[in-house]
């Protein structure tokens, strides 16, 4: 046997008996997460128990981060960690996850980001079907798009809110990476016609410019459902992601084809009910204010008096023609936070009305 056998039989034998130690302790950890199921439901026997504890995810993901040695970087070990988990869930309560789809959308993405792949995911064909078997109780949780860093927000998204009963849970934050994809039977043929969503040929609106330009352009109505043409029309490609390619057999043509490198897409967790604080959160709300000068000031006023940092305001004109303005205003803190309680106060005496629409860990993977 050579040097290099021997070693690596060595190297091997020692990787084998770490894989049965992880296994033990993997084991150990679903035992007791199977307990903490058990606590749950006997401290609320006639209750909704709601297995599912953001916060807590939240807090144990932020510390696998902080105190990971390495050589593993800390994402990879999160994401590890984050499959564990939902694993571990999974044996306390199947969880239900609604998304925006079809299958091999980005949203199933992020849902599976943020959940870990232990969760039955359902694919809705919009947003609105999304809020409803969420609302039903269908569905534990849902997933929607709300805002993109180079096309801007997601208005139908928001708008939902000004009716929803739901709460924000959460929120996961993507990378979108698109691609140029055709069939691997097609390869070579001249391309005729490219099939995306209309968001996607924004995003990637000057390199197909640049290297497709005079090729007819057919918006559909997903990046999977642009995938799947590709796949069966000749003379076609699509421009969609890692998800779509793979569920349906494309080869990429050319890769990373978005203007901007960091093109990311923000989503919501959207569920039933409101989220304790993890220490390190954030708090959407929906407020109203009279149609008068002065409005907008007054509204953000009290935030920078009491030093609370605001990450979005968005104006929306109002639905029903009732409200002048519907601003929708995201900031860092917990609602049960002291400071952000006082903001909350004096914001709903000057508002016509506020609606708070949760508070949630911020996004750790
Ligand atoms: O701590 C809990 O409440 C658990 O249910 C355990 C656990 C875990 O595996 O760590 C599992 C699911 C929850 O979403 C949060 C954490």
């Amino acid at each position: 046997m050579s040097d290099e056998q021997t070693r690596l039989g060595e190297l091997r034998e020692e990787i084998d008996s770490l894989d049965q130690r992880i296994m033990e302790l993997i084991s150990a950890r679903a035992r007791c997460a199977q307990e903490v199921a058990h606590v749950k439901t006997d401290a609320h026997p006639e209750e909704d128990v709601f297995f599912y504890r953001p916060e807590r995810e939240a807090q144990v993901l932020r510390r696998i981060k902080e105190v990971n040695p390495g050589p593993l970087p800390d994402e990879e070990m999160a994401r590890l960690f984050r499959e564990i988990m939902s694993a571990c869930l999974a044996l306390e309560k199947p969880m239900h996850i609604a998304f925006l789809g079809p299958v091999g959308t980005f949203t199933q993405a992020a849902a599976l980001k943020h959940f870990g792949h232990s969760v039955v995911s359902v694919p809705l064909p919009a947003i609105d079907a999304v809020f409803r078997e969420v609302e039903s109780g269908a569905a534990n949780y849902g997933v929607v798009p709300v805002e993109n860093s180079t096309e801007g927000i997601i208005n139908h998204t928001l708008d939902m809110f000004i009716t929803s009963p739901l709460k924000i849970c959460g929120e996961v934050q993507l990378r979108i990476h698109h691609h140029l994809l055709v069939s691997p039977e097609f390869q070579g043929q001249e391309i005729t016609r490219i099939y995306s969503h209309q968001q996607s040929f924004a995003q990637c609106r000057q390199w197909l410019d640049a290297h497709h330009y005079g090729v007819e352009r057919v918006t559909v109505s997903s990046n999977a459902e642009a995938a799947r043409r590709a796949s069966v029309e000749p003379g076609t490609a699509a421009v969609a992601g890692d998800m779509a390619a793979g569920l349906y057999g494309l080869d990429t043509l050319a890769g990373n084809i978005e203007d901007w490198p960091d093109n990311t897409t923000r989503f919501l967790i959207i569920g039933r009910e409101d989220i304790p604080a993890s220490g390190q959160d954030k708090t959407s709300i929906l407020v109203s204010m009279k149609n008068e000068p002065g409005a907008l000031y007054q509204l953000l006023e009290p935030f920078h008096r009491q030093g609370v940092d605001l990450t979005r305001v968005e104006t929306r004109p109002s639905p029903s023609g009732t409200w002048a303005y519907v601003f929708y205003i995201d900031f860092e803190g917990h609602m049960d936070d002291e400071i952000a309680g006082k903001v909350l106060a004096e914001v709903e005496h000057d508002a016509v009305e506020l609606k708070r629409l949760g508070s949630y860990p911020i996004g750790v993977l």
